[in-house]
């Protein structure tokens, strides 16, 4: 399971929601070679799991991590990490689209900014262009960039989201189940999307969807109460599992 090319290494990861335990000493190697889906029924921990790799379980007051998380080599429970150029470095796309209720412009201008990656106003411009385009919305959007971000559609939104994440030049890319809040055509046009990221960021996408499991991903692992039951290539994981459980899941037993 190791990989050298990994982004990030988790080694024994355990989550606790105060004495109840979400996951089970889970470790797993996540790199940009590949799109690594998190499957298995609802409540087995995908998306607590997904929460670790940019501390996001820090803003859960009962939840406690334990294990070894590296990001390109640095413990990110490390003293010298610093978790606000974490969550730049490991960004996130939520379910729902959040976009700030700001600009267009601005929804994806505010990271730069707060993180100095743009001196002057051209520089911004050219990030906002660059990153919009990378999220296949400049066309949409590119005549319109002062009206509110909450003002486009639900697709759009989620597009701006992803956006807003690549605005920092993130290494890896979080997706908790970026598309179930949207229609058919809108999903695809998201599952497009990661297809053409893949390769530039690590994408990690949790997803309820075999489907979309198999369309999006070239790595899949699959939960169950909190343990990671199985790990490998999308194939084989939907053709022919080895583990009796992940069988059961994907010929829909259970879930
Ligand atoms: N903030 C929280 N406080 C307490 N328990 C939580 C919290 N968030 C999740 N849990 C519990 O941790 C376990 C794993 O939840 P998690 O949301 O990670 O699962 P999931 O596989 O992503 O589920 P779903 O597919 O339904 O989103 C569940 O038993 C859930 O009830």
């Amino acid at each position: 399971m190791a990989d050298e090319n990994a982004k990030i290494r988790a080694r024994d990861v355990c989550v606790y929601y105060g004495d109840k335990q979400a996951i089970d000493h889970v470790s797993i190697d996540i790199s940009p070679d590949y799109v690594t889906a998190f499957i298995g029924p609802s409540g087995c921990g995908k998306s607590t799991f997904l929460r670790c790799f940019n501390r996001m379980n820090d803003t859960i007051p009962s939840a406690r991590v334990t294990g070894l998380i590296e990001l390109e080599g640095d413990d990110i429970h490390g003293d010298r990490m610093d978790v606000v150029q974490l969550r730049a470095r490991v960004g996130m796309v939520f379910q729902k689209p959040n976009p700030f209720p700001k600009s267009i412009y601005e929804n994806i201008a505010y990271g730069p900014k707060i993180h100095g990656l743009a001196e002057k106003k051209a520089d911004l411009d050219v990030i906002v262009e660059r990153s919009l385009t990378r999220a296949g919305l400049w066309d949409e959007v590119k005549d319109r960039l002062e009206d509110s971000g909450t003002a486009l559609s639900g697709g759009q939104q989620q597009r701006l989201c992803i956006a807003r994440a690549i605005a920092v030049d993130p290494e890896v890319i979080l997706m908790d189940e970026p598309a179930s809040a949207l229609d058919p055509i809108a999903t695809a046009k998201i599952e497009e999307l990661i297809d053409e990221l893949s390769g530039r960021y690590a994408i990690v996408i949790v997803t309820h969807s075999m489907q979309q499991a198999a369309r999006v991903s070239q790595r899949t692992a699959f939960f169950h109460l909190g343990k990671m039951v199985e790990y490998g290539p999308t194939s084989e994981i939907f053709t022919n599992p080895i583990e009796e459980r992940t069988k059961d899941y994907i010929t829909g037993r259970y879930g």
